[in-house]
């Protein structure tokens, strides 16, 4: 705890910013001189094995400004109707070719004080900077640790740059057990008691956050929340603890520069000599065209699934630029249907910026909206109209080990989203699953972290590479599978199974409803005719 004002001269009590790492969670809210209040729970120390009786107070929202994430998750779970959990913790979402399912618990940062007996100060270990008196009600064990909780009155006070409770002889305080905080009495009141300005301050710090993302906007038509503020937008991936990335100085580039007028609408001018397009599809067609004996060999090999050497094989471009006033380039239907991995250009290759073979790297260019939903939670739209093979953005955030991504899944409780997206593609070919990485963007991310689900989606999410002989790192790129009005919600297979007839599916959601093994798994609101009735089914 830190004091802006050590102190008034009218005798107030003075300002306190309280830092977020000091505090567990917000308990409860009130109303007090036409001001919201929240109550807070102090975080204690852990190295002290008493049990948690860590005391909390009441503090004005200009106290709480850089812990609004924590009235934000106190603010929702009251909409929820629940408890609050200590932290924003994910929902289970697993993303990706193969679906990784993975929970998390949420944990409660409360330590115990340590409690002097001679003075009854409760002490912390870490000596905080706080310079002023705060008046609370606490409760201590004198005794035993065995629950014999003998209550008594405190009050806060600073003593040698420590926070210490002191037994209050003076004031009067009135006697509550701190460890057991909101009391009835204080949850009824609170359920009674708005808190607009709370939330119109949660609204102004995340439209703060939003500002410095170009073509991004928040519209909420439903009700007052905005998504976490605990979530940070970011640019590129983040790589985690262990996670190796290579220097884009060692990527191989092509050797060749692009005309500027070559490849306008079809793509590439050297689809069989670039370095860059070694690994990409394979253009059966113009083989067998050009060069038969060499088509008939090249299948020979891909049918006994050996290695085939793909340089100076004429390959698919996989994007075209379509003629028209706005025509952006698009993926072609070939890529959007077979899921052949994308190689682009990089920094070390001479072709230059008018490569043709350069556009999930150049970044999102079309407006978005993240908005809620009425039962999804948030999703994204297009402010724009987006055409068939259109590129939007990539799925960012912190890219992360599989083992780190199996102990945050062992950290989780069971319904809450994750984020986790496996960087499996090329997983069986030249990767094992265990050097594999996982995209967590939970808590740091773009926009398309907010695209839901949906059984029949308009978009999807393909791989995007840069140095072909990376397996790990890749961009998860989303395209638009088909024209997408303006304003229509982007979704994507969370899945991505293969096509089904629609008696098929209907069938089967049928069975689905039915099956008592799928009645803890949560429900699917895409509401496509084809919907299969759960999610990561
Ligand atoms: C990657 S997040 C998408 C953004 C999310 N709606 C949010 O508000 O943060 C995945 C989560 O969104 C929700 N969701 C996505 N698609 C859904 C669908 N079709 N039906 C129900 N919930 C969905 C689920 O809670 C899921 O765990």
């Amino acid at each position: 705890m830190s004091t802006q004002n050590a102190s008034t001269s009218s005798g107030a009590r003075a300002i306190y910013v309280v830092k977020p790492l000091e505090i567990s969670k917000v308990l409860c809210h009130r109303r007090k001189n036409d001001r919201e209040q929240f109550l807070i729970r102090w975080k204690t120390d852990p190295e002290f094995p008493v049990p948690p009786r860590a005391p909390c107070s009441w503090h004005d929202l200009e106290e709480l400004t850089q812990c609004l994430h924590l009235v934000q998750i106190y603010l929702e779970s009251r909409s929820r109707g629940q408890p609050a959990s200590s932290s924003a913790a994910p929902n289970v979402a697993t993303l990706g070719p193969q679906p990784l399912k993975r929970k998390r618990e949420s944990r409660d940062g409360e330590h115990p004080l340590s409690r002097d007996s001679r003075t009854g100060y409760l002490t912390p270990a870490r000596p905080s900077r706080s310079t002023s008196v705060i008046s609370l009600s606490s409760s201590s064990d004198t005794s035993s640790n065995t629950g014999d909780v003998s209550v008594y009155n405190a009050v806060l006070e600073r003593k040698d740059g420590w926070i210490v409770a002191k037994r209050s002889k003076q004031i009067k305080v009135p006697k509550i057990n701190a460890t057991n905080l909101p009391t009835p009495e204080m949850v009824e009141q609170a359920a009674n008691t708005p808190f607009t300005q709370a939330e119109r301050l949660i609204r102004a710090a995340f439209h703060k956050k939003l500002e410095r993302i170009p073509n991004l906007f928040l519209e909420n038509k439903i009700d007052k929340s905005t998504p976490s503020l605990d979530f940070k937008f970011i640019k590129d991936y983040v790589p985690g603890h262990g996670v190796y990335r290579a220097d884009p100085d060692t990527y191989e580039g092509c050797d060749r520069p692009c005309k500027p007028n070559m490849g306008n609408h079809v793509g590439c001018e050297h689809p069989r000599e670039c370095e860059c397009l070694e690994y990409a599809a394979v253009n059966e067609d113009a083989l067998t065209r050009d060069d038969p004996k060499q088509y008939r060999e090249y299948m020979r090999l891909r049918q006994a699934n050996e290695f085939i050497d793909t340089r100076g094989l004429p390959k698919r471009f996989p994007y075209h630029k379509p003629k028209g006033e706005r025509s952006p380039q698009t993926l072609v239907q070939f890529y959007r249907e077979q899921r052949h991995p994308i190689y682009e250009c990089n920094v070390n290759c001479r072709c230059g910026l008018i490569c043709k073979s350069r556009v999930v790297q150049k970044g999102r260019k079309v407006p978005l909206t993240i908005f809620k939903t009425p039962n999804r939670g948030w999703g994204v739209y297009c402010n724009e109209e987006l055409i068939a093979g259109e590129f939007i953005d990539t799925y960012l955030g912190e890219i992360i080990t599989t083992q780190e991504a199996d102990r945050r899944e062992q950290a989780s409780t069971k319904e809450k989203q994750s984020y986790l997206y496996s960087l499996d593609k090329f997983v069986g070919d030249s990767l094992a699953e265990e050097e594999s990485y996982v995209v967590d963007g939970q808590y740091m991310g773009g926009p398309t972290r907010f695209i839901n689900h949906c059984c029949e989606p308009n978009c999807r999410q393909y791989t995007v590479s840069y140095n072909k002989n990376d397996p790990r790192i890749y961009d998860i790129a989303f395209f638009a599978l088909e024209d997408i009005p303006a304003g229509t919600e982007l979704t994507f297979d969370y899945v991505d199974p293969d096509e089904e007839e629609e008696d098929v599916a209907v069938r089967k959601r049928e069975a689905a409803m039915r099956d008592p093994a799928n009645a803890g798994k949560q429900r699917c609101n895409c509401g496509a005719r084809k919907c299969r009735g759960f999610l990561w089914t």
